[in-house]
């Protein structure tokens, strides 16, 4: 079974609805304090996806994800000296999968594991205040790139999902990094107006976030993070106006937010086969 590490602590509060997630899409999720990684209790090595919730860690001091990125940067997790992001590292290295939804993708690009385009994990891009200057607490509609090699959106075109943060606009500080990420479709998701249309425009794009990202990918596809929620839209009930869905003949129980769970956990399932596959061959000569 496909093995989920949830991280929670010290303010994250999306841990549940992330477990819920991966619980219907097939895996197996275990939600773990912070520290029991950071103290070695727990190996990130054990799971095939590390994840990062949403929330408010650290009170958002400093800036959303600011103080968890550094703990992962800087808290050494043995005598020997390795921090969690080697650990990180060498888990990517291994083929396996990291995802940072709203407060965990800010930890991410904090980091700089997104979109990580020189492989040295230094910070080339920012999320901060919303344009608005509020909190923004409402449904968007999102379009994913064609051009996004990422597994976690194999199959989505559009999806809607509901945002709620204060610091979720993308900054891209100049236009070599900017060129970078749209040559290789790292801005994966894009908020999209009525028409369908990538737009800057005010509530559709709801914190002002350059190129109209709502979410990136690292190069390789298997670090993935975005400011929506996914997670929060599991069952059609979750919707809003599932009501009126319902009598205009929209029939699925399932929330369009858990297609990039099953994407993932059917992805890790088929590698899984595919080594066990390549192991017995081995072994049979
Ligand atoms: N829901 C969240 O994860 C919010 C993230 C962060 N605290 C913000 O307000 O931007």
């Amino acid at each position: 079974m496909v093995q989920a590490l949830i991280l929670t602590g010290f303010g994250i509060n999306c841990e549940e609805e992330f477990a819920a997630a991966y619980r219907l899409a097939g895996a197996e999720p275990t939600i773990v304090h912070l520290n029991q990684v950071l103290h070695g209790q727990v190996s990130i090595h054990d799971f095939d996806i590390l994840n990062f919730p949403g929330g408010f860690s650290f009170g958002d001091d400093l800036g959303s994800g600011v103080v968890l990125a550094n703990k992962l940067r800087y808290r050494q997790t043995s005598a020997a000296g390795r921090t969690l992001l080697d650990d990180i590292k060498r888990f990517i290295a291994d083929g396996k999968f990291v995802l940072g939804i709203c407060n965990g993708f800010q930890v991410l690009v904090k980091l700089g594991l997104l979109p990580n385009l020189g492989g040295d994990v230094t910070p080339e891009v920012t999320l901060t205040h919303n344009a608005s200057g509020r909190y923004e607490d409402r449904w968007v509609t999102l379009r994913v790139n064609p051009l996004s090699n990422t597994p976690f959106l194999k199959g989505i075109d559009k999806l809607e999902v509901p945002v709620r943060h204060g610091e979720g606009r993308l900054v891209v500080p100049n236009d070599l990094v900017r060129q970078a990420i749209e040559a290789s479709g790292l801005n994966c998701l894009s908020y999209i107006d009525a028409n369908g249309d990538g737009t800057s425009t005010y509530p559709f794009n709801p914190n002002g976030a350059d190129l109209n990202c709502a979410g990136l990918t690292d190069p390789t596809g298997q670090v993935f993070g975005l400011m929506p929620h996914p997670e929060a839209f599991l069952s059609a009930y979750n919707h809003p106006d599932w009501a009126r869905r319902r009598r205009a003949g929209w029939l699925s129980e399932e929330g369009e937010g858990l297609q990039i769970f099953q994407n993932i956990v059917e992805h890790l399932q088929g590698s899984t086969l595919l080594s066990n596959e390549i192991s017995r061959r081995v072994s049979q000569g």
